[in-house]
C-alpha cells in the first residue's frame, strides 16, 4: 500500500514559486509523517506518494496545508489492461458482490488503451463477481489511476485542508484568546500559507491559562513544518490600569485597544508583518464597524480578520474540524474588566484618552511576555499550577465568602454568611466592599473560584478559593 497525496492550489503555480511551494509542502509532510514513525516520499508532477504506516499517514497528511486530498492505494505494475482488471478483481470482488458500483478511471501518459478501456475491463471483472454497474447512483466507487506503467487502485478519498503550504506567505501574529473564534481565524491564515505565531493575553488564573494553552496547542498541531512561537503576556497590569484610569463604559474598547497595542509590540519582536483576530462583523457589541475602526486607529500594521463575513454557525463547524471547539466551549470566563453597559464605539479623543491610560502598560506586558515554541508547549502546560496556598479548607476569620454559583443553588444551600455574585460582577463587588478585605470564593468544582482568586491576587487583593466539592443538582 501507498498513500497518494494530491497537492491543491500550488499546482496552478509555475516556475520557482511552484518549486518552493513543493519544497515547503514536503517539509510539512515529513513532520506530519513523524507522528507515524516517518515515511518515504516520492514526487511526480502533480503528485506525492508516501510509503509507511498508510492508515496513520492518511490521518496525518490529510491535516497538512496545501494538500487537497489523500488516498491509500494499491500499486500495480502492469503490462496490459488485463493485469489491472485482475488486480481489481482480487481486491474488490467481495466489495462489489451484490452492490451497485461505478469504476472511475484517470489516465496520465501514453498508453495503447483509453480510460474507457480500463473502466470496461475492470467493470466486467467486477460484474463477473456479482456486482451491477450504476454510474449515476453507485453504492460503492472504485478508482483507478493509471500513470506510466503503474496503476493505483483505491476506494477512499480523504479531503485535506487545501490552501497553500505553510511558509509560502509571510508571518502573521494571531491574537488567540482560547474562545471559539480566534483559533479558527489563525487556522484560516495558516491555510493560506502564512507562518502564524500566537499572542495570548492572560487575564485570569492558572486554570484559564492552561485551558487557553490547550486550545493553542491543538491549533498548532496543524502547524507542520513550522515551530510556531506562542507569546504569553500576563495582562493583569492592563486590567488594573483600565479599571483605575478608564471610564467603565469604555472598558471593553480599552481592553481591545490595549490588546492591539500589546500585540503590535509583540509582532515587532517576532518580525510579523500583520496581526490577525477572530472578530466577525456585528457578532458582539465590540465588533461594530465603528469599534473596529476605533481600536485599530494609527496601528502601523494591517489587522487581518478572516472571519469578518462569517456566521457563527460556520465558525463553529470549522472549530469542530480543527479540534478546538470542545476545548474552547468549556472555557471558564472570568473577566476583570467586564462592563454591563459598554459603548459600541469611541471617538478619536476617547481613543487618545485610552492610549494615554493603557498604552505604556500594554507595551510593557508585551515586552515582558514569555515566548514559547510549539514543541515546548505541552511540557510548559504540565508545569503550570496555581499558588499552593490559594486553596483553603476554612475561610480565614473576617473573610468575605462569595458564592459564584447560580441563584437557585445559592437559595438551596450556601456557606453560612456567604454573599452571591456572578463572575462578571466580582470585580465590582470587590471595589464596593473594599480592596483591603480578604475574599474567599467557591463554585461548583473549584475551577472558576481558583481562577477568580488568583486573578484578584495578581491585582494585589487577598483572595482564596474554598475547597468545597458541590455537585450541580
Ligand atoms: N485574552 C486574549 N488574548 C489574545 N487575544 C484576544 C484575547 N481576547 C480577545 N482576543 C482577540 O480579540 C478578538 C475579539 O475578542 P472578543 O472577545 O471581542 O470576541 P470573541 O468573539 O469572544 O472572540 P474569541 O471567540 O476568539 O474569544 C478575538 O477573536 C481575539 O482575536
Amino acid at each position: 500500500m501507498i498513500l497518494i497525496i494530491r497537492p491543491g492550489e500550488l499546482t496552478v503555480k509555475r516556475g520557482a514559486t511552484r518549486l518552493e511551494m513543493e519544497r515547503l509542502l514536503l517539509r510539512a509532510a515529513r513532520e506530519a509523517a513523524g507522528e507515524c514513525g516517518g515515511a518515504r516520499f516520492r514526487r511526480e508532477p502533480g503528485r506525492i506518494y508516501a510509503e509507511g504506516d498508510v492508515e496513520c499517514l492518511k490521518r496525518a497528511l490529510s491535516r497538512v496545508f496545501g494538500v487537497k486530498s489523500v488516498s491509500p492505494a494499491h500499486v500495480v505494475t502492469f503490462k496490459e489492461v488485463g493485469d489491472i482488471a485482475s488486480a481489481a478483481a482480487a481486491l474488490w470482488s467481495n466489495a462489489a458482490a451484490g452492490r451497485k458500483f461505478a469504476v472511475r478511471v484517470h489516465r496520465v501518459g501514453d498508453h495503447p488503451f483509453t480510460s474507457r478501456d480500463v473502466a470496461a475491463a475492470v467493470g466486467a471483472a467486477l460484474v463477473a463477481a456479482g456486482g451491477t454497474v450504476d454510474l449515476e447512483n453507485p453504492e460503492v466507487e472504485f478508482f483507478v489511476e493509471v500513470r506510466g506503467d503503474k496503476a493505483y487502485l483505491y476506494t477512499e478519498v480523504v479531503e485535506g485542508p487545501g490552501g497553500l503550504p505553510l511558509g509560502s506567505e509571510g508571518k502573521v501574529l494571531a491574537l488567540v484568546s482560547g474562545g471559539i473564534d480566534s483559533p479558527v481565524a489563525a487556522w484560516m491564515l495558516m491555510r493560506r500559507g502564512a507562518h502564524v505565531d500566537v499572542f495570548h493575553c492572560a487575564l485570569g488564573g492558572t486554570p484559564t491559562l492552561k485551558r487557553s494553552l490547550e486550545v493553542i496547542r491543538q491549533l498548532l498541531s496543524w502547524s507542520y513544518g513550522y515551530n510556531a512561537r506562542v507569546i504569553v503576556a500576563d495582562c493583569s497590569p492592563v486590567a488594573k490600569a483600565i479599571r483605575a484610569k478608564v471610564r467603565e463604559e469604555l472598558w471593553n474598547i480599552a481592553f481591545k485597544r490595549a490588546l492591539y497595542l500589546a500585540a503590535a509590540e509583540a509582532a515587532r519582536r517576532v518580525k510579523a508583518l500583520a496581526l490577525a483576530t477572530g472578530e466577525s462583523l456585528g457578532q458582539v457589541s465590540s465588533q461594530t464597524l465603528q469599534a473596529l475602526a476605533a481600536v485599530e486607529k494609527g496601528l502601523d500594521m494591517p489587522v487581518l480578520r478572516p472571519l469578518i463575513g462569517m456566521d457563527k454557525e460556520e465558525i463553529v463547524q470549522l472549530a469542530k474540524r480543527i479540534g478546538t471547539y470542545d476545548l474552547s466551549a468549556h472555557m471558564p470566563e472570568y473577566c476583570a474588566i467586564f462592563s454591563r453597559r459598554p459603548k459600541k464605539w469611541a471617538t478619536r479623543e476617547e481613543v487618545e484618552e485610552i492610549d494615554l491610560a493603557v498604552g505604556d502598560v500594554a507595551r510593557e506586558v508585551a515586552s515582558a511576555a514569555k515566548v514559547l515554541r510549539k514543541r515546548e508547549l505541552a511540557d510548559y502546560i504540565s508545569t503550570l499550577s496555581p499558588p499552593t496556598d490559594l486553596e483553603v479548607e476554612e475561610p480565614p476569620p473576617d473573610a468575605v465568602v462569595v458564592d459564584l454559583r447560580d441563584e437557585e443553588s445559592y437559595k438551596r444551600w450556601h456557606y453560612p454568611g456567604a454573599v452571591r455574585a456572578d463572575v462578571e460582577d466580582v470585580a465590582k463587588l470587590v471595589d464596593k466592599l473594599g480592596r483591603d478585605k480578604t475574599y474567599v470564593f467557591y463554585c461548583y468544582s473549584g475551577g472558576l473560584s481558583i481562577d477568580v482568586a488568583e486573578a484578584l491576587r495578581k491585582q494585589g487583593i487577598r483572595a482564596y478559593s474554598l475547597r468545597l466539592r458541590l455537585d450541580r443538582e
